[in-house]
C-alpha cells in the first residue's frame, strides 16, 4: 500500500482558482460548446446550482487546487484512473491529506465535497440526519436489483423497511450459531489440506452466500456441499447483476456502446435469473409451510402471517443477502489477508483460543477474546468493507467543518450537493489511531478509543443493521479455522489492488496457503 505522504497536493483558496481560471478560460471556450456543457457553465457562473456566493455568509471552503478550475476535469481524470489501477482509496486519501479532511473540489462544474472529518461524518449521520440522503443516483442505478426496499430508499418508506428488518438481520442465537457451524463444515471440507494455494476469498464468497440464503431465505444455495443448478445459477447472476449495476462489469468500449444502444442484456437475463429462483423457493416455502423448529419463526413464514405482500418480502430478503452476503465475504477475506502476512498475530490468536480445546464456541465464547477483538477491530480499520459512500444533501444545510483558512469552520453545503466521505481515509488518521497508521497492529486498541473516527458500519438511525451478525459470523468462523490450521501463509504474488463495487474486495483475491494442524483437527468426519 502506497504511503499518504507521497500524495501530498496543494491547496489552494477559491480566489487562487478564479486567477487560474482566467487563463485557462478561452482554451475551454470551444470544448464547452462541442461538448454541451454550456448549461452547466452558465448555472455555475450564476450560481444556479446552489452555491451562489452572494447568498454564502459562511466562510470559503477549502478548495482542491485544480488544474482544470472551470469543469475540474483533472479530479474527474484523477479518479477514473485510478479505479481502473485499483488505488481510488489511496487517491482520494490524498485529497483529504494532512490537516485538511474537508476539501471541495469541481464535478464537472459544480461544487462536491469529500471530507473525513469524524465531525463531519457525526453530522451527516446522526446531527443533520435528516438534512441528507441517499441521493438519486444510487437509488436509479441500485433500483433494478434492491427494488425501492431498505438499502434503496429514504424518509418514510425506509423507515418502515429497516423498523420490519432489523429484529431479523440483528439476532444471534443458537439457531444462527448452528448455521454457522454446519456451513463452516461445508467450507473447511473444501479447503486443500495439502498446503497448496488457494483463493480463500472465493471460498468466502459461496460460504457467506449459502449461510445468508439459508438464515433469510430459508434454503441454502449450497454451493460449497451440493450446489444445485438453480442455485448455481442464482449465484452467478447475483454476483454479476451486483457487478454491472455498481459499473465494474465491463469497461470494454464495445459493451458500453452496445449496452448504451440495446440495453444491457446480459444483465436483464441474471436479474430474470435471481427473481426466477427466488420465486421458485418462496413457492415451495407456502406450499410447504414451516418444516421444522428451526424454519417456525423463519423470515418468510412470520412477515407473512404479519400479513406482508409477498414482493414486498421478495426485496427485503433480497436487501438483507446483498447488503450482507459481499461486505461479510471481503471482511472474512480480509482478516485471512491480514493474518496471512502477520505469522505472530496468527500464533497468539491460536494461543488464546486454544482454551476452547479445539470445540466450537458457544455464543458466550464470541465475547470471550479480547486479543480476536482487537484483531477483527484492526482489520475493519485498514480495510472496511464500506470504505467509501456519498450522501445528497436534502435541503440547504452544513457541517461543522471545510471552510476557512484552518478549514476548521463551518461550511455551507447546499440542497442538491453531494457531499462523498472516506471511511478508509479517516481510519487512517493519526491523530486517532497512532502514528503508525499504515501498519497492521492489533494491540494499539488495548489503548485507543477513537468513537466517530471508527466507523466500519456506520453510525445514527441508518447504521448497519447486520453488525451484530457479521461480527458474530467473523469472530466465530475465525475462531474455527484458527483451530483448525497451524499457520497460514501469504501466497499472493500481486500486491493488494482494491475492487470497489457495492463494496471493497481484493482485486486478485486472497491467495494463502494453508497448514493443518494433525492434533486439532476439527472437520467432523
Ligand atoms: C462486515 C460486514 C458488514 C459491513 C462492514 C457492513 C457495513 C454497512 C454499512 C457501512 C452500512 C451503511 C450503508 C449506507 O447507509 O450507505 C450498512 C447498511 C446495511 N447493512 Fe451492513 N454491513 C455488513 C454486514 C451486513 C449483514 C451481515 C447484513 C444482513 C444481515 C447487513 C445488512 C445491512 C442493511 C439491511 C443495511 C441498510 C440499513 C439502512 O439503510 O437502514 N449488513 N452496512
Amino acid at each position: 500500500m502506497p504511503n499518504a505522504s507521497s500524495y501530498v497536493l496543494p491547496f489552494s483558496t477559491k480566489d487562487n482558482i478564479d486567477r487560474e481560471r482566467t487563463v485557462t478560460i478561452a482554451s475551454y471556450a470551444l470544448l464547452l460548446f462541442l461538448v454541451g456543457f454550456t448549461k452547466t457553465a452558465w448555472s455555475y457562473v450564476n450560481g444556479r446550482n446552489g452555491i451562489s456566493q452572494k447568498h454564502i455568509s459562511f466562510q470559503k471552503p477549502v478548495w482542491y487546487s485544480h488544474k482544470d478550475p472551470i469543469f475540474g476535469l483533472d479530479v474527474l481524470w484523477m479518479c477514473a484512473t485510478a479505479v481502473f489501477q485499483g488505488r481510488l482509496l489511496e487517491v482520494t486519501r490524498s485529497m483529504l491529506y494532512g490537516a485538511r479532511k474537508t476539501v471541495s473540489y469541481l464535478f464537472l462544474g459544480r461544487q462536491a465535497v469529500i471530507t473525513s472529518d469524524p465531525e463531519n461524518l457525526k453530522a451527516m449521520l446522526a446531527g443533520n440526519f435528516h438534512d441528507f440522503g441517499i441521493g438519486e443516483t444510487r437509488k436509479n442505478s441500485l433500483r433494478p436489483l434492491f427494488g425501492g426496499a431498505i438499502f434503496n430508499s429514504d424518509g418514510e418508506i425506509w423507515q418502515q423497511h429497516r423498523t420490519i428488518l432489523r429484529p431479523f438481520a440483528s439476532r444471534v442465537r443458537t439457531q444462527e450459531l448452528l448455521h454457522f457451524e454446519n456451513y463452516f463444515q461445508h467450507l473447511i471440507a473444501t479447503l486443500p489440506r495439502d498446503g497448496c494455494t488457494i483463493d480463500i476469498q472465493q471460498s468466502f464468497n459461496s460460504f457467506t452466500l449459502d449461510i445468508s440464503t439459508a438464515v433469510f431465505l430459508g434454503k441454502s444455495t449450497n454451493l460449497l456441499s451440493s450446489p444445485s443448478q438453480s442455485g448455481q445459477r442464482f449465484a452467478a447472476a447475483f454476483d454479476h447483476a451486483q457487478r454491472a449495476l455498481s459499473g465494474i462489469d465491463d469497461y470494454s468500449l464495445t459493451s458500453l456502446v452496445k449496452n448504451a444502444i440495446f440495453g444491457n442484456d446480459r444483465l436483464k437475463t441474471s436479474l430474470k435469473e435471481i427473481h426466477t429462483f427466488l420465486d421458485q423457493v418462496l413457492d415451495q416455502c407456502m406450499l410447504e409451510g414451516p418444516q421444522d423448529p428451526t424454519s417456525q419463526d423463519s423470515f418468510f413464514h412470520t412477515l407473512t402471517r404479519q400479513g406482508r405482500a409477498r414482493q414486498d418480502i421478495k426485496y427485503d430478503i433480497l436487501n438483507l443477502v446483498l447488503a450482507g452476503k459481499d461486505t461479510t465475504a471481503a471482511y472474512l477475506s480480509s482478516i485471512w489477508y491480514f493474518l496471512s502476512q502477520n505469522p505472530s498475530t496468527y500464533a497468539r490468536l491460536r494461543s488464546e483460543i486454544s482454551v476452547l480445546n479445539g470445540q466450537a464456541p458457544t455464543k458466550d465464547d464470541l465475547n470471550r477474546f479480547p486479543f480476536l477483538s482487537q484483531t477483527l477491530k484492526e482489520v475493519l480499520r485498514l480495510q472496511p468493507p464500506v470504505a467509501i459512500n456519498q450522501r445528497t444533501a436534502i435541503r440547504d444545510t452544513c457541517l461543522p467543518h471545510g471552510a476557512g483558512s484552518d478549514g476548521l469552520s463551518p461550511m455551507r453545503i447546499p440542497r442538491g450537493a453531494s457531499v462523498g466521505y472516506s471511511v478508509y481515509a479517516m481510519h487512517r488518521l493519526p491523530e486517532y489511531f497512532g502514528e503508525d497508521v499504515d501498519t497492521f497492529r492489533p494491540e494499539r486498541w488495548e489503548s485507543i478509543r477513537p468513537q466517530w473516527a471508527f466507523m466500519p458500519f456506520h453510525a445514527g438511525p441508518r447504521s448497519c443493521i447486520g453488525q451484530q451478525f457479521a461480527m458474530a459470523l467473523a469472530k466465530y468462523s475465525t475462531i474455527r479455522m484458527v483451530q483448525h490450521f497451524a499457520a497460514v501463509e501469504d501466497r499472493n504474488e500481486r500486491p493488494w489492488e482494491e475492487k470497489l463495487g457495492l463494496n471493497c474486495s481484493s482485486k486478485h483475491g486472497v491467495n494463502v496457503g494453508l497448514v493443518v494442524d494433525g492434533e486439532r483437527d476439527c472437520r467432523v468426519s
